[in-house]
C-alpha cells in the first residue's frame, strides 16, 4: 500500500499552571515564564516528536522541507505556537542549501492560527452552544456523576479546607490536580497534606472531568457538537485526498492544540481511553491506498515515547478500515445543521 496522506494532532507539550490555589506556597513569580508557558521540558518533548514524525514519515515527505507538503495549524495561544514550532526545528533541520545561517541548523517554517475568539476548528469544549451547556447540566443528573459526587464528598471537602477553595467540584477540581501536578513535575515540594494517595484521587478526579467532557451520557449528541467539527474538516480532507483527480497537494495536515482537543476527537472516533492526554501526545490518521486502488484509513496514538504508538481502531471496523466504511461510521457524530442542534 501507499501512504497519501497524514493528518497529525498533538497537545502542546510541558508548561507551568495556568493558575494556583488561594493556600499555594508558591506564586507566577515562581515559574520562569508565568502560567501557562511552554516550559524547556516542553520544548524539547516537540522537538523530540518532530524528529519522530520526520523518521516515520522518511520515504513520503520530501527530505528536506517542502511548503507544499506540509501545512501546520495551531490555536492561538503561546504554549501551543512554541510547541509547532519546536516540533518543526525537529521535523526540519535545514539541509545544506537551506541553511541561511552557517551558526544556526534551523529555518523558519510558517505556524497558522486564527484569533481565539474565532477558533471553530482546534479549541474545545466550544462554549457557543445552549444545547451542549444543556447536556452537561443533564450529565450532572446522571447516576454516574451523583455517585462519584457522593463518594468524594468529604475528599471535597478536606481538600476545599486545605486549599481555601470556597468552591471546589467537578468544575475546577481539574485545575486544581493540574498546578499540583506541574509543581510536582518541576521539583516543587507540594504542601503535606498532598500525599501521593491525595494525588492519586485528585488523578482519578481528573480523569473522570475528561470523560464526561464529550462522553459517558449522550457521546454523540455531545460530539456532534464538539469534536465532530475537527472530524468532519479531517474526513473532508481525507476525501479529497482520495478523490481521483486529486488537487490536494498537502500531505501532511499538523494541528497544534490541547488536551481537550485530542480528547473531542477521539470521542467523536469512540477510541478516547479515559485518560488526560500526556504533554505531547499525539493522534495519527493516515491515509493509505491499497493495491487494489482501495483507499483505507489507519490511526494510531503516541502517548508514551518509551513504546511505539498504540494502533487505535474505530469500533466496528479493523485497523486498515477502508475509508467508506470510516466515513459511514463516524457519520452519527457529524454535525448536519450545527447552529440549530445548538438552539434549545
Ligand atoms: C483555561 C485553561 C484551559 N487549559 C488549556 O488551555 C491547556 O492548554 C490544556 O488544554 C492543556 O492541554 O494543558
Amino acid at each position: 500500500s501507499t501512504l497519501k496522506f497524514v493528518t497529525v494532532l498533538y497537545r502542546h507539550g510541558d508548561r507551568s499552571p495556568i493558575e494556583i490555589y488561594p493556600t499555594d506556597p508558591y506564586k507566577e513569580s515562581d515559574w520562569p515564564q508565568g502560567f501557562g508557558q511552554l516550559s524547556q521540558e516542553g520544548m524539547k518533548q516537540h522537538f523530540e516528536l518532530g524528529q519522530f514524525l520526520k523518521k516515520r514519515y522518511t520515504g513520503f515527505l520530501s527530505e528536506s522541507y517542502d511548503r507544499h507538503e506540509i501545512f501546520i495549524r495551531s490555536t492561538d495561544v503561546d504554549r501551543t505556537l512554541m510547541s509547532a514550532e519546536a516540533n518543526l526545528a525537529g521535523m526540519f533541520p535545514p539541509n545544506g542549501s537551506e541553511v541561511f545561517n552557517p551558526d544556526l541548523r534551523w529555518q523558519p517554517i510558517p505556524v497558522h492560527t486564527v484569533p481565539a475568539e474565532k477558533e471553530k476548528l482546534l479549541s474545545f469544549p466550544l462554549e457557543d452552544c445552549p444545547r451542549y451547556t444543556q447536556l452537561m447540566n443533564e450529565t450532572e443528573k446522571t447516576n454516574i456523576f451523583l455517585n462519584m459526587t457522593e463518594t468524594y464528598k468529604g475528599f471535597f471537602a478536606m481538600v476545599r479546607n486545605k486549599t481555601g477553595l470556597e468552591k471546589l467540584d467537578f468544575g475546577n477540581i481539574w485545575s486544581l490536580y493540574d498546578t499540583l501536578f506541574c509543581e510536582a513535575k518541576h521539583g516543587m515540594r507540594p504542601p503535606d497534606w498532598v500525599t501521593p494517595s491525595v494525588m492519586e484521587t485528585l488523578k482519578v478526579l481528573n480523569n473522570f472531568v475528561y470523560q464526561i467532557l464529550f462522553g459517558v451520557y449522550k457521546r454523540k449528541e455531545k460530539c456532534r457538537l464538539q469534536g465532530g467539527l475537527l472530524l468532519d474538516q479531517i474526513i473532508k480532507n481525507l476525501s479529497n485526498a482520495a478523490a481521483p483527480d486529486s488537487k490536494q497537494e498537502v500531505k501532511i495536515m499538523v494541528y497544534s492544540a490541547h488536551d481537550t482537543t485530542v480528547v473531542a476527537l477521539q470521542e467523536a472516533l469512540n477510541v478516547f481511553n479515559g485518560l488526560q492526554p500526556p504533554y505531547a501526545s499525539c493522534h495519527l490518521i493516515e491515509l493509505h491506498q491499497e493495491e487494489n486502488g482501495m483507499f483505507t484509513v489507519e490511526m494510531f496514538y503516541r502517548n508514551d515515547t518509551n513504546v511505539s504508538p498504540y494502533n487505535v481502531s474505530l469500533p466496528g471496523c479493523s485497523q486498515r478500515c477502508s475509508l467508506q466504511d470510516f466515513v459511514k461510521l463516524t457519520r452519527e457524530v457529524i454535525p448536519q445543521d450545527r447552529d440549530k442542534e445548538c438552539q434549545i
